[in-house]
């Protein structure tokens, strides 16, 4: 059975631009934070076209010195990828900063994508080296967050970036982490439909009623945590396993074509050049596979990514 490669593959965003289906992810554990700049060039070399990073995985410079030696030594060109990052909690009210920060570690001049990466907002508190810390916590260990701010104000801000004529730092704008009741607020107060909401979606976590509302209102999903985060337990479903069978690829690539087949991004990561190279096989699924899939989710829901900060975001708990 032949498969297009899903590096092959590319969705229309709502602003015009492309978007290739698969995208690197690079939130790399801590202690493996350098090993991120040889998975980059083992995508890229694999076909990936398209990086999934952020100011807050601490990975970016590692993603610049690999795109640094991949432009010099053209293989590839800057126009030929498409670059997404996010802006952090802490950057609430200045996303611009943020922007700077990631473009100088990336060591490029504009970004594809730029996410407000969770609809909170963080108190900006340093550590004694001075440096911001990503997750401020109070002396009971409850996240910091800043009095009366407005989530939403990160939105407006990277609306009033991407619509300046005289700011090309950002090709296309959107959101991580909204649930159904954040956009329709959105929809409400600002002009520009975010182009992608990157929320966590995969058999135990559809996502059916979020991706209904998305794709109703042109924007896209991208499916973060694909496999089941650390460890990739989705590789193990059962049904999974099945349809890997029936269609001749790897359980990790139904996974990523579960996604790709409903018109989705998706972002698996490995810093396995041997894993990166193999994820890309694409199956096209049935509806019935789809829905097999589905059900996964409907019988035993679990949401892998759900930190100690978002309880007051309708949909997470706040409990892992
Ligand atoms: N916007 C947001 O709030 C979030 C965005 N993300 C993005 O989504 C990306 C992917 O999600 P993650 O949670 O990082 O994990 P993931 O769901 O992609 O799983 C990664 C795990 O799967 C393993 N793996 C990869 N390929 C495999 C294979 N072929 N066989 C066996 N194991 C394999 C990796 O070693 C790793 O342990 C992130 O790296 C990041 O870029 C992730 C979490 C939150
Ligand atoms: O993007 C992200 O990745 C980590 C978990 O992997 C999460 O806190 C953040 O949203």
């Amino acid at each position: 059975m032949t498969h297009p490669t899903s590096t092959e593959i590319y969705f229309n965003l709502n602003n015009g631009t492309r978007i290739p289906a698969i995208g690197l992810g690079t939130a790399s554990p801590k202690d493996r934070y350098p090993e991120t700049k040889e998975a980059v060039k083992a995508a890229i070399r694999a076909g990936y076209r398209h990086i999934d990073t952020a100011y807050f995985y601490k990975t970016e410079p590692y993603i610049g010195q690999a795109l640094k030696e991949l432009f010099e030594s053209a293989e590839i060109k800057r126009e030929e990828l498409f670059i997404t990052t996010k802006v952090w909690p802490t950057f609430w009210n200045n996303p611009s900063d943020s922007i700077d920060q990631s473009l100088k570690d990336l060591g490029i001049d504009y970004v594809d994508l730029v996410l407000q990466h969770w609809p909170v907002c963080f108190q900006k508190v340093e550590n004694s080296q001075g440096n911001i810390i990503g997750l401020p916590r109070d002396k009971d260990g409850n996240a910091l967050f800043e009095k009366d701010a407005d989530w939403l104000f990160t939105y407006k801000a990277l609306e009033k970036i991407y619509l300046d004529p005289k700011d090309n730092r950002v090709r296309a704008i959107g959101v991580s982490n909204y649930p159904i009741e954040y956009l329709e607020r959105l929809f409400k107060e600002c002009k520009v439909t975010p182009a992608i909401n990157q929320v966590e979606v995969h058999p135990h976590l559809p996502q059916l009623e979020l991706n209904k509302f998305c794709h109703d209102h042109a924007i896209l999903l991208t499916a973060y945590s694909p496999l089941g985060s650390d460890g990739a337990p989705n590789l193990k479903i059962k049904s999974v396993q099945d349809l890997a069978k029936k269609y001749k690829v790897e359980p990790a690539d139904i996974l990523t074509s579960y996604h790709i087949s409903k018109g989705n991004v998706v972002l698996p990561r490995s810093l396995n050049p041997k894993r990166i190279a193999a994820n890309v096989s694409f199956a096209k699924l049935t509806d019935d596979d789809l829905s097999k899939l589905d059900q996964v989710g409907i019988d035993e829901p679990n949401r892998f990514i759900d930190e100690f900060f978002t309880s007051e975001i309708p949909g997470f708990t706040g409990t892992k």
